[in-house]
């Protein structure tokens, strides 16, 4: 689209011109400034027929590390990566269509993270690479994503992609979303009990393409994968102590290292005279999550869809192919954890933190959720080549708020 020549478009009057007299393409802009980079998505719409539903056509997808939350101290940084990004929006969109096409930033947990005036002062800076765009700026275009919407929008991303949201015989699926910072956990009850059982902000109720959806959500902050490795070190919220080593029995024993994260530099090890391997690492882990997540009955015998850091560390370890995914249980990943975990020397080519990550989702799944050992996770990067991500349910929310569709 973005190489199509547009000589006639100054001959006719713009409700004339050829292109726009079908007018049946929309494309939305959707930026996500997770706490790891900040990516765009950029997706076509198709409506054949007034009377027809909108029919995603596709999307182009492009991501830059690191993410907004790293910029803390010096906003005026962050102009020039959401410009390159912008560039690529310049390109796709027909520029007939760019006045038409909203362009909207939400940011998760990374910033959720920050105090309000350093989160505030990156999002002015995004809002200010917006407003100079020529693309229509809704109002709010650019805030901070509440973390039950953050689940909810990824349930239907998903259930959309998968056909669950149309026809008679819906059968939803439920979403495990982990990322950096936080993770999310979103499904459709069919308990009566779980209606009853869960905290009065665990549920909420959604309306999307015509129907309205009462879920269970819940975000939590902290429990990222990465914000978990911190946790895991006691070093979470300690960035006033400063070289401090923080060690590990899920770290390689001679290592010594640092790292950055949320624009803080934190330095970690492994225990060098004390215990390593994945028992020890089990015992550490669990002080982060046991007991600090709700529990539902009903999904212990459901089968849930998980992407993100899932999908990664599945990847990274063989347990799924990184284009085709794949199904696996619970206890694919304790397996795996501890396999890495006990020969850590033979693994130091991959992160060094591949045995406590595969131990934090071993332990989130199994003590944090409830799930059980053979629980069925469907990991998935992809549905019909379109990412599964909250951003195509927020663009769908976003083209229906502003009366673009349905
Ligand atoms: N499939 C898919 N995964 C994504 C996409 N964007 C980010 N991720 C994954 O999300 C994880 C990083 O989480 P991030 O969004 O930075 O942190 P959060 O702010 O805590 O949600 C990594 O595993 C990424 O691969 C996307 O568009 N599609
Ligand atoms: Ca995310």
């Amino acid at each position: 689209h973005s190489n199509r020549v547009m000589w006639f478009q100054d001959f006719f009057p713009p409700n004339m011109c050829p292109i726009n007299a079908k007018d049946d393409t929309f494309y939305g802009i959707m930026f996500d400034a997770g706490s790891t980079g900040t990516r765009i998505h950029i997706y076509t719409f198709v409506q054949k027929s007034p009377e027809n539903l909108l029919e995603l056509e596709g999307e182009i997808f492009e991501s830059v590390k690191p993410g907004l939350s790293a910029y803390a101290d010096q906003p005026e940084k962050e102009k020039n990566m959401s410009l390159r990004l912008l560039d690529m929006a310049i390109d796709a969109v027909p520029p007939h269509l760019w006045k038409k096409t909203p362009v909207v930033l939400k940011a998760t947990a990374g910033l959720r993270l920050l105090s309000e005036e350093k989160a505030q002062a990156l999002l002015l800076e995004v809002r200010e690479v917006f407003e100079e765009s020529p693309f229509l700026v809704p109002e709010d275009s650019v805030s901070i994503m509440d973390g039950s919407y953050e689940g909810i929008l990824a349930w239907i991303t998903v259930n959309f992609l998968t056909g669950q949201l149309s026809g008679q015989n819906q059968h939803t699926v439920g979403t495990l979303d982990l990322g950096g910072a936080s993770t999310q956990i979103t499904f459709l009850p069919q308990f009566e009990e779980t209606l009853k059982e869960a905290p009065g902000d665990f549920l909420t109720s959604f309306e999307m393409f015509n129907s309205t959806y009462k879920l269970y959500t819940h975000s939590y902050l902290g429990f990222g994968l990465k914000a978990a490795r911190l946790a895991i070190l006691g070093a979470l919220n300690m960035e006033a102590v400063d070289g401090q080593m923080f060690r590990s029995s899920c770290l390689p024993k001679h290592l010594e290292a640092e790292w950055h994260f949320g624009g803080v530099k934190y330095r970690y090890g492994g225990n060098k005279e004390g215990e390593t391997g994945f028992k020890p690492c089990y015992l550490e882990v669990l002080k982060v999550v046991k007991g600090k997540l709700h529990q539902p009955t009903e999904i212990r015998g459901s089968s849930f869809y998980a992407f993100s850091y899932y999908y990664d560390r599945a990847v990274d370890t063989n347990l799924i192919d990184y284009e085709q995914g794949g199904i696996l249980e619970v206890k694919d990943f304790e397996r795996k954890a501890k396999e890495v975990c006990d020969n850590m020397e033979r693994y130091n080519s991959a992160s060094p933190f591949l045995c406590m990550d595969l131990t934090y989702i071993t332990a989130l799944l199994k003590e944090g959720f409830g799930f059980r050992d053979n629980t069925l996770l469907q990991l998935t990067k992809k549905v019909n080549n379109i990412e599964t991500s909250w951003t195509l349910g927020a663009t769908f929310h976003l083209l229906q708020s502003l009366g673009i569709t349905y």
